[in-house]
């Protein structure tokens, strides 16, 4: 069953075109990762899905339907980006009354628990850390027992532990038969909780597949090296030079380097790095439009 569809969509804010022709389903009980670098479209998309932001073409259906009815609005939690939330009441008080919006909702005690907060029921939501905070604003999501939570980063600005606990409160409701969408810049993270990953960057879907095909894609590494002639080498991705040094961008680092001791060239200042999620982003949109999966070929050079 789909639980949430974009058909088709785009959005513009003015001039800005955020997403175009934006086609995907959510799939009830799976965890489905938004992945992209800034600006994106993933705030957009999740907006979209929400019934937060209307779309400017296509169409968006949650649960069947329009994303703006109420009814249907009751059966999904979702953390924002941004959440404010009142400084003077207690955290206990603020689930209470997010709760009373609800059926049947999660006992606070239990949320509480579920999320880390339990010692910090008494406490005003103004005298929370940032971690805290962010840690209540993604339990409030929980509170309804919904269908489908989605969670916008959820975990900016927390520390290792937090980001963990989060994880496990993530995934014992997903293991419970829970459905999550949830965006992120962070490729461990869509590792840790998803099955299905959604690329997305310019605005459009690049690829969507399973964390382990995606992660292929973008795992791709920067092999660094000075050199007055680079020989031909399979699995270059893109070649860029910049100051005298040559940049090689491929998916396996280990066998460029064997083949390029194997052609005997004289090079110096061989490094070896990951290039991060960004700048593989950044390298692999800067070809365009073209889906991800057709655009990092080892006979195409990603780079001018
Ligand atoms: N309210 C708005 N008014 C004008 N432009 C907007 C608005 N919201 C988003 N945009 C633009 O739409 C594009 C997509 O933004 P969006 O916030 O959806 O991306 P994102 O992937 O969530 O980025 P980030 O990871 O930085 O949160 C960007 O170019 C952004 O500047």
């Amino acid at each position: 069953m789909i639980l949430a569809r974009a058909i088709g969509v785009t959005r513009r804010y003015g001039d800005v075109t955020a997403l175009h022709d934006v086609h995907l389903d959510i799939p009830a009980g799976t965890v489905t990762g938004l992945l992209g670098p800034n600006g994106a479209g993933k705030s957009t998309l999740l907006n979209l899905l929400v019934g937060l932001r209307r779309a400017t073409a296509g169409r968006i259906e949650l649960f069947g339907g329009d994303p703006r009815d109420p009814a249907r609005r009751r059966l999904l939690g979702m953390t924002p980006q941004e959440t404010g939330l009142p400084g003077t009441l207690r955290v206990g008080e603020v689930v209470d009354f997010v709760s009373a919006h609800y059926p049947d909702p999660v006992p606070r005690a239990e949320l509480l628990d579920r999320f880390g907060l339990a010692d910090q029921h008494r406490k005003q939501t103004g005298g929370l850390s940032g971690g805290q905070k962010r840690r209540l604003a993604v339990a409030l999501a929980f509170v309804g027992r919904p269908r489908l939570v989605v969670l916008d980063e959820p975990t900016t600005g927390l520390d290792v532990e937090a980001r963990r606990a989060l994880w496990d409160a993530i995934g014992s409701f997903h293991a419970d038969g829970g459905t999550v969408l949830i965006s992120s810049h962070y490729l461990e993270e869509i590792e840790a909780l998803a099955q299905r990953v959604v690329v997305i960057g310019q605005g459009r879907v690049l690829a969507e597949d399973t964390v382990e095909a995606v992660r292929g894609l973008v795992g791709v590494r920067r092999v660094s090296l000075t050199t007055a002639e680079l020989p031909d080498l399979p699995g270059v991705l893109g070649v860029e030079r910049a100051e005298g040094r040559t940049h090689l961008l491929t998916a396996d680092a280990d066998q460029l380097v064997r083949d390029l001791v194997g052609t005997g060239a004289a090079f110096s200042g061989l490094e070896v790095r990951p290039t991060s999620l960004e700048e593989a982003f950044l390298t692999i949109t800067a070809r365009g439009d073209q889906p991800l999966a057709d655009t990092v070929r080892g006979d195409q050079p990603l780079a001018a």
